[in-house]
């Protein structure tokens, strides 16, 4: 699962107490959580400008300092108490831990600094987690073979941790009921979408900003076992349980 930081601060105990359900009836799940909103704020408070290229933040090395900071401490352990105060086992852990997400430069380091790409995903680490009973919680911090850090969007880590486990569903929490379109002048959710469909609505701009990432990240981890990605909003009640169990909410993304 990717929680977004749009949805974090906002998400009810109700929404850790359904993943403290799934894991009691025996659904392993993994958690990749952003945070870009709580870092624009430590930037805006430390006098620094927060930059976008494409949806991805311009990482300098006082940039990465901060990022670091805010993912893999404030936000992380914020997830991991709440986790814990609704009666889930969890363990937060950013990505250079056991070098759990391993990252080279993004193509376009000379305009976006220290921004990763990831290469691989040590699974074998959050099987592990996962076997002693406890709820991985990951920040999506890439390191490289020589120890360098990078910043990484957060769909993209949640994309290549889904791939990496071979999960059935990557599930994306957001703060929209699903990818949207306007149609006879009304905004409706799009109960499924093919990758034609995305590619149409990225060229039309319907599909803009922070939801490019999320389907891009949704169309590389479709193959092998992951079977669908599920976008999906953090305020509906019970989403996750019914996303698993039910279905027919938010919007699918299906192969092909
Ligand atoms: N077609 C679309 N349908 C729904 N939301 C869209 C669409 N295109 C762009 N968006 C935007 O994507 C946002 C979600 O991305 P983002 O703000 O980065 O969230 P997160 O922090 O959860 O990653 C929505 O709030 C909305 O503004
Ligand atoms: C490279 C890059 O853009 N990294 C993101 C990482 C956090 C993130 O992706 O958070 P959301 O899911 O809340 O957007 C950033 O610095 O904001």
């Amino acid at each position: 699962m990717k929680c977004g930081g749009s949805t974090l601060a906002a998400l009810p105990d109700a929404f850790f107490q359904d993943i403290r359900e799934l894991q009691e009836s025996g659904v392993e799940t993994v958690i990749v959580h952003g945070g870009g909103p709580a870092i624009n704020e430590t930037l805006g408070k430390l006098n620094i400008e927060s930059k976008f290229l494409n949806g991805l933040r311009v990482t300098d090395e006082a940039t990465l300092e901060v990022v670091e900071m805010v993912l893999a401490g404030r936000i992380n352990k914020e997830i991991v108490r709440k986790l814990q105060q609704n009666g889930a086992k969890a363990l937060g852990l950013s990505g250079t831990d056991g070098r759990l997400i391993e990252a080279q430069p993004v193509e376009n380091a000379g305009e976006l600094g220290f921004v990763g790409d990831t290469v691989g995903v040590n699974s074998e680490l959050i099987e592990g987690i996962l076997k002693l009973g406890y709820l991985p919680v990951i920040a999506p911090i890439g390191i490289d073979k020589q120890g360098q850090r990078y910043n990484i969007n957060a769909d993209t880590a949640a994309g290549a941790v889904a791939s990496g486990l071979g999960v059935e569903r990557m599930i994306v929490v957001t703060d929209v009921p699903g990818i949207m379109r306007t149609v006879d002048g009304e905004k409706k959710v799009l109960p499924q979408v093919t990758f034609a469909d995305i590619e149409e609505m990225i060229a039309s701009g319907e599909i803009y900003g922070g939801m490019i990432p999320k389907v891009r990240a949704a169309m590389s981890c479709l193959h092998g076992d992951v079977k669908e990605v599920l976008i999906v909003d953090g305020a509906t009640p019970k989403v996750l349980s019914r996303a698993v169990r039910e279905g027919g909410i938010g919007t699918r993304i299906l192969r092909g």
